[in-house]
């Protein structure tokens, strides 16, 4: 998935039409019968926005890239625009405009909201961005109820629970259209894990269940692929490094925000992956947070195959080590609280 989205990269830089006969042959595509597909970003002028916004226009499977913030959105559009790829690139800017920018949408990707600054947990956040989430959610309800929602927006363990409960109350709700976006836990510990056991990072995979916040993020390194056979302490590290990288990050932007480029990254491969299910490709997995029934939680992070309707399957978290069982115990109580916290916000008012 993840060399396929590179040569989609190259593709895009290389090329001059929108994407080649080779890739859309690859792809299981004629050329005449690649999807039209709308992506809106809400909050494409942030420090992820920008960035992700440049990837999906380097994407050959968007046609059309709709780029919404409360401001700055108009440069932000006519710069991306000027690039030589297939969609078709319009920005929006205040909410007036919302409605238009959402119309017709495949895909919604949500970064917007305020980010961390050192000594803040992401549950800090849940004031500002709780608010945020809620009212772009009842846009989305409104204006493109069918779109598939990928929730970038920090605390994910809260704002995916606000989404759902907005979309229930429109009566919208497809359980199956909404992905709390943990995308960069993976690219992290996949990074992470290869540089500890000193093998090509191109080939790494490591499942990553649970939420996205400090100890809800439980990388599964028992069932990382190439197996090293790492002794005990090493995965205790890697394990904690990965439920810490986005402080990592915190800490050395040093008060300018948090995971931007990265997360710009991941959040692009995993609307990719969205896409690719949209368009019958088969066998795309990734780990998402999403409505589940794997634990006793409503809503977890595992591994999910994603279909032309979103949520194809969702799928079980296989063996784990005696380390991660007793990660798994640890991290129910806090992502509990987190999820019944979103819920009971949106259902406040
Ligand atoms: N899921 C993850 O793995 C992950 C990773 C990194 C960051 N995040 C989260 O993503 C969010 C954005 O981070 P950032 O660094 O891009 O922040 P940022 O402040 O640089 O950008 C946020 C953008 O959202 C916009 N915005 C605010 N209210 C809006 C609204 N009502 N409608 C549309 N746009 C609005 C702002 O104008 C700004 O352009 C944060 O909550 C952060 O914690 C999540
Ligand atoms: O750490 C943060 O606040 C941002 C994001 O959730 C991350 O994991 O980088």
């Amino acid at each position: 998935m993840r060399s396929s989205m590179l040569r989609s990269v190259r593709t895009a830089l290389t090329s001059t039409s929108s994407f080649t006969r080779g890739q859309v042959l690859r792809r299981g595509f004629s050329s005449e019968s690649v999807p039209e597909r709308k992506v809106v970003v809400l909050g494409a002028a942030g420090g992820i926005g920008q960035p992700l916004s440049l990837l999906m226009k380097l994407n050959p499977l968007v046609s059309s890239l709709s780029l919404y913030d409360i401001a700055a959105t108009p440069g932000v559009a006519a710069d991306v625009s000027h690039i030589n790829t297939r969609s078709e690139v319009k920005g929006y800017v205040g909410e007036e405009n919302l409605g238009e920018a959402l119309k017709d949408a495949d895909v919604v990707i949500i970064p917007a909201g305020v980010p961390r600054k050192p000594g803040m947990t992401r549950d800090d956040l849940f004031n500002i961005n709780a608010g945020i989430v809620k009212s772009l959610c009842a846009a989305i309800a409104k204006y493109c109820p069918h779109a598939v929602v990928n929730m970038i927006s920090n605390p994910v363990n809260s704002t995916v629970p606000i989404a759902a409960e907005v979309f229930k109350k429109a009566g919208t709700y497809d359980e199956k259209k909404l992905f709390g976006v943990t995308t960069l836990d993976v690219v992290r510990a996949r990074t992470f894990y290869a540089g500890k056991a000193n093998v090509p990072v191109a080939g790494v995979n490591v499942p990553v269940v649970g939420g996205h916040a400090g100890v809800t993020i439980l990388p599964l390194f028992s069932q990382a692929t190439p197996q090293a056979n790492l002794p005990h302490d090493q995965i205790v590290a890697l394990t904690k490094r990965t439920q810490d990288g986005g402080t990592e990050v915190v800490e050395a932007k040093a008060g300018k925000g948090s995971a931007t480029l990265s997360m710009a990254y991941a959040g692009a491969l995993f609307a990719d992956a969205c896409l690719k299910g949209l368009n019958g490709v088969p066998d795309v997995v990734e780990c998402s947070f999403v409505q589940s029934s794997v634990t006793d939680l409503p809503f977890f992070a595992s591994k999910v195959r994603l279909g032309k309707n979103g949520v194809e399957e969702v799928l079980g978290l296989g063996a784990l080590s005696d380390y991660e069982k007793e990660g798994l115990e640890i991290l129910k109580p806090e992502l509990k609280s987190s999820i019944e916290k979103g819920i009971k916000f949106a259902n406040q008012s």
